[in-house]
This record gives C-alpha cells, sequence and structure tokens, in this order.
C-alpha cells in the first residue's frame, strides 16, 4: 500500500528526512512518532503529493505520490480540519461526494458510519472539535480510500470520542485499509496500532511492534515488594539493591538479571506479601530510542 526506501527531503541545508524506509500494509495500522520536527509532516506531505523529495523512492498504491492512481485511493485527515461554518454536515459530505463523482445520495451512510447521523442537518458551525473531526473522518471516507493518513487525529478529542475514532479504524483495517496515522498520545497508540515507527532527526530510529521495540530497547523491569508486616529488615538485608518508598521496596533490574530476582524473592517466602512486575512503557521505550539519535 506505502513503501518508502530511502527517502531523503533537505529545505536549503536542513535534513527533514534522512533515509527513512519502511511500509504499511492493507489492514495494518502503523503510528508515526516523533518529536516536534522529527519530520512526520514532512513524510505526510510527500505521501499525499504535495511536496517533492530529494531521493529515495516512494510508492502509494504501487503508483507515484500525487499522481492519479494514488490520490484516487488515499484519503488524508489533518490536525484541525475546517470546513464552511454555514453548512450542515449533510450538506458539506454531499458537496465532497459530487466533487469526487461520487452519488451525494451516499452522504446519509457516510454520517451514521462516523456517529452523526443526529447531528447532519445542524450547521457545522455549532459541532464541537470531535464533531468537526468526524465530518473530516466522513469526508476521507468518500470512495473507499485503501490508505488513510492521518495526522493527529485525536488531539483535543475527550475519551469517550477517542474511543469511537479508533474502534472505526479498527473497523477499517479490518476492511483491509493501510492507515499511517501521527500521535503524541503514547498510551492509545500502545493500545491501537499494530506497528510503531519512530522517527527523530529525520532519521528513522526504531519500526516494529511494541514487544519488538520492548525487547529491542533492553529497558529494565521495575519490581515492587511488599514486605509482611515487621519483615521490612529481613527484606532489606537479602535485597540491599532495593530502595524503600512508603511501604514498598522498588528495585529496577536488567531483562537478564529478572529471573535471578525472582528466585531472590521467592526465597523470602512469607517475608514478602506481594510482587509486582512493571514493564518499560511505550513512553520509556520512546524516549529511549528518540533520545538515542541525540534529540
Ligand atoms: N518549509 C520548510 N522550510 C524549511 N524548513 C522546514 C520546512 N518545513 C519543515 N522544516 C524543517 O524540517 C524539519 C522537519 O519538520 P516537520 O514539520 O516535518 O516535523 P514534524 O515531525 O512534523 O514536527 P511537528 O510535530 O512540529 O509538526 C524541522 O527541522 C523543520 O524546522
Amino acid at each position: 500500500m506505502l513503501k518508502l526506501t530511502s527517502l531523503t527531503k533537505h529545505y536549503q541545508e536542513v535534513a527533514a528526512l534522512s533515509a527513512v524506509s519502511f511500509h504499511v500494509a492493507p489492514g495494518e495500522r502503523v503510528a508515526l512518532l516523533g518529536h516536534n520536527g522529527a519530520g512526520k509532516s514532512t513524510l505526510m506531505k510527500i505521501v499525499l503529493g504535495l511536496i517533492p523529495y530529494d531521493a529515495g523512492q516512494v510508492s502509494v498504491l504501487g503508483a507515484a505520490p500525487g499522481s492519479a492512481q494514488a490520490r484516487a485511493g488515499v484519503a488524508y485527515l489533518p490536525e484541525n480540519v475546517a470546513f464552511h461554518p454555514a453548512l450542515t454536515g449533510e450538506e458539506q459530505i454531499r458537496l465532497f461526494l459530487s466533487l469526487r463523482g461520487e452519488d451525494p445520495a451516499k452522504a446519509r451512510g457516510l454520517l451514521d458510519r462516523v456517529g452523526l447521523h443526529g447531528a447532519a442537518r445542524r450547521r457545522i458551525g455549532t459541532y464541537s472539535k470531535g464533531m468537526r473531526q468526524r465530518v473530516g473522518l466522513a469526508q476521507a471516507l468518500v470512495g473507499h480510500p485503501k490508505l488513510l493518513i492521518l495526522d493527529e487525529p485525536t488531539s483535543g478529542l475527550d475519551p469517550v470520542s477517542r474511543r469511537d475514532f479508533y474502534a472505526l479504524l479498527d473497523e477499517l483495517a479490518a476492511e483491509g485499509a493501510a492507515i499511517l496515522l501521527s500521535s503524541h498520545a503514547l498510551t492509545e497508540v500502545e493500545a491501537r496500532t499494530d506497528r510503531i515507527v519512530i522517527l527523530s532527526g529525520g532519521h528513522l530510529v526504531a519500526t516494529g511492534t511494541l514487544s519488538t521495540l520492548r525487547s529491542e530497547a533492553d529497558l529494565p523491569v521495575t519490581m515492587q515488594i511488599t514486605p509482611a508486616f515487621g519483615q521490612a529488615a529481613t527484606v532489606a538485608d537479602s535485597l540491599p539493591e532495593a530502595v524503600l518508598q512508603v511501604a514498598q521496596f522498588h528495585l529496577c533490574v536488567s531483562q537478564g538479571q529478572k529471573l535471578a530476582f525472582l528466585a531472590r524473592i521467592t526465597a523470602l517466602g512469607e517475608a514478602v506479601t506481594d510482587l509486582e512486575l512493571i514493564p518499560p512503557s511505550l513512553e520509556d521505550i520512546y524516549s529511549h530510542f528518540s533520545r538515542r539519535d541525540g534529540q
């Protein structure tokens, strides 16, 4: 669906993208992560055919970005969609359907799909940000796109709208659409995408599923050990590396040391009443990879 090979782009002396390669397959939801200035918008603009690139290859649905074939199958949703405030949601989608050469009568079905059936005949000027994003998504769904490019699609949405939004993306992916979305909301990306691409200073610094990235980063695991009443000294003697915080001991251990520490904790028997293992979060993994490049 989308294939980037050694994609490189400079703005005068600024290297916005340096030999970036990755792909998005049909039915796959890929999250594009990176700090401000990492190159996410530049990458999306190139894929949409809005700006040229200097070197490498970009294949959008097997064609050149911006070509008629690519445009026919690609939909884009920007972070802040803007529509004429005096049009109703239905009028806006009917207009867009006519511009795309499709039957305007499909507008109702599209608005139903994004959960706007009740508001279809209200003016967009009265809509909340979440409702405007839904109109944007309805517009993006015109013509059954094979590739969806979504730039921070859930920023400014409330938790329920976010959940509904991702549920709809799940449906689209299940129907075979390839989805590339940028986001700063790491927790939702963690749960709702298949693969993660991390850009830093224009370089691709990591790509893979969350579990692949977790093992590649090899970040420490935190162990939280709760001592039995009156047994804190026993635990402290056996685990001098652990730090007592309030009523629990905290121990930060590498993946390789984890099982050896578990055995030592188990050997403490009833001196320990509880043990929790906290793996590194996507936030930790993201910081690890984006810092590695000196950002
Ligand atoms: N039109 C331009 N002219 C010159 N430099 C630019 C231009 N657009 C972007 N840049 C630079 O290219 C680099 C990548 O910018 P880009 O906007 O692609 O990053 P981003 O990851 O989308 O950031 P953000 O999250 O802030 O949108 C940055 O150093 C930016 O300053």
